[in-house]
């Protein structure tokens, strides 16, 4: 299960949990400008839009979890198994794989609305990185500073839906998602008035009562009305420790604690949740382990280069001791 997010205080941030049961070697992977994308079934992007983000680097090539353009625009893909369907290579339309669709969108993209006109004529194909690395089933978030899509390749087509909420988790598709907020309308931040009956003398005993019944679990749909629930109502301040605190205390809000979740003889965890100011092109993130904030700064690499520059994930929990 995952989780991503878009948050605006004085700047954009975006990010999301990445929840798996394993690693793909993921690292902080910086793509300059000059570094040539090759895509299977369209041109190459010689020159595109530089990018910072999460990425497993195989044969150079990065293939990227989530990232964020130097425009602000930002992507994240998230399983969506049994409801993902890629299509064969056709010969009309714009053929873009699974693996190639983060580096093609954030290449030449500034804004959510030129994306949304683009996908017009995009199939996502079922095309494999390698033998090693088949076509994942995923669906994706596309964010920029005042707007979000869920993309959604599934057996009709091609969807794209406005994610007015900002969030996006796993299955079900997306329509049923937002449908299913409907059911927590009644949810508030505010204490409860007693609707019940006028019978009873009800008794706000405890702080947070107007949202009993907001999910605590760890299903995607439940991680959605959480996630939701605590991005709509975040309050931070403008600064950005202040920002990428609340931040992660968003994702936190949904992260995944080892033992709770079983599959098989391993059980599902948190592996990193990422925050990108995506105004300063900082990747912020942190590990299951390693509870310190760690960043990689786009802006201190050259830009203009040819080559990926990859920060390998630091894991070791950080413990500052003060005697
Ligand atoms: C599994 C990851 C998503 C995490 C998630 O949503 N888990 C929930 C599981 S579930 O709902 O409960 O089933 C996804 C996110 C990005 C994916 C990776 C990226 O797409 C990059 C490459 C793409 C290649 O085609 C496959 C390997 C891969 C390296 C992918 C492996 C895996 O599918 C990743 C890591």
């Amino acid at each position: 299960m995952c989780t991503a997010a878009n948050y605006v205080a004085e700047d954009h941030y975006f990010g999301r949990n990445l929840d798996l049961e394993y690693s793909y070697h993921e690292a902080v992977t910086v793509t300059p400008r000059n570094f040539p994308f090759e895509f299977r079934n369209v041109p190459a992007q010689n020159t595109h839009h530089a990018l910072i983000g999460m990425a497993t680097v195989a044969d150079g090539y990065p293939l990227y979890y989530d990232a964020t353009n130097e425009k602000g625009l930002s992507m994240a893909g998230l399983n969506f198994p049994g409801n993902a369907d890629y299509k064969p290579v056709s010969e009309d339309g714009t053929n873009i794989a699974s693996f190639e669709f983060i580096p093609w969108v954030l290449g030449q993209f500034e804004t959510v609305a030129e994306v949304r006109d683009a996908l017009a004529d995009v199939r996502i194909v079922d095309t494999a990185f390698s033998a090693e690395f088949p076509p994942s089933p995923l669906h994706w978030i596309i964010s920029d500073r005042t707007q979000s899509i869920s993309v959604e390749s599934v057996a009709e087509g091609l969807k794209v839906h406005d994610n007015p909420i900002q969030v996006l988790t796993n299955n079900p598709t997306f329509d049923i998602q937002l449908f299913n907020i409907n059911n927590y309308m009644n949810l508030s931040i505010d204490p409860p008035e007693p609707h019940f009956s006028k019978e009873i003398d009800f008794d706000v005993y405890s702080r947070g009562l107007g949202a009993v019944g907001l999910p605590g679990d760890l299903s995607s749909m439940s991680r959605f009305v959480k996630a939701a629930f605590t991005k709509v109502n975040s309050v931070s301040g403008q600064s950005e420790s202040e920002a990428i605190s609340q931040f992660f205390h968003i994702l936190g809000s949904v992260e995944q604690q080892r033992g709770c979740v079983r599959l098989g003889d391993k059980y599902e965890i948190t592996i990193y949740s990422s925050c990108c100011n995506t105004d300063k092109g900082v990747y912020y993130y942190r590990t299951y382990e390693n509870s310190q904030i760690t960043g990689v700064d786009m802006h201190k690499e050259d830009l203009d280069g040819t080559g990926l520059a990859s920060y390998p994930l630091v894991t070791e929990q950080q413990i500052l001791m003060k005697n």
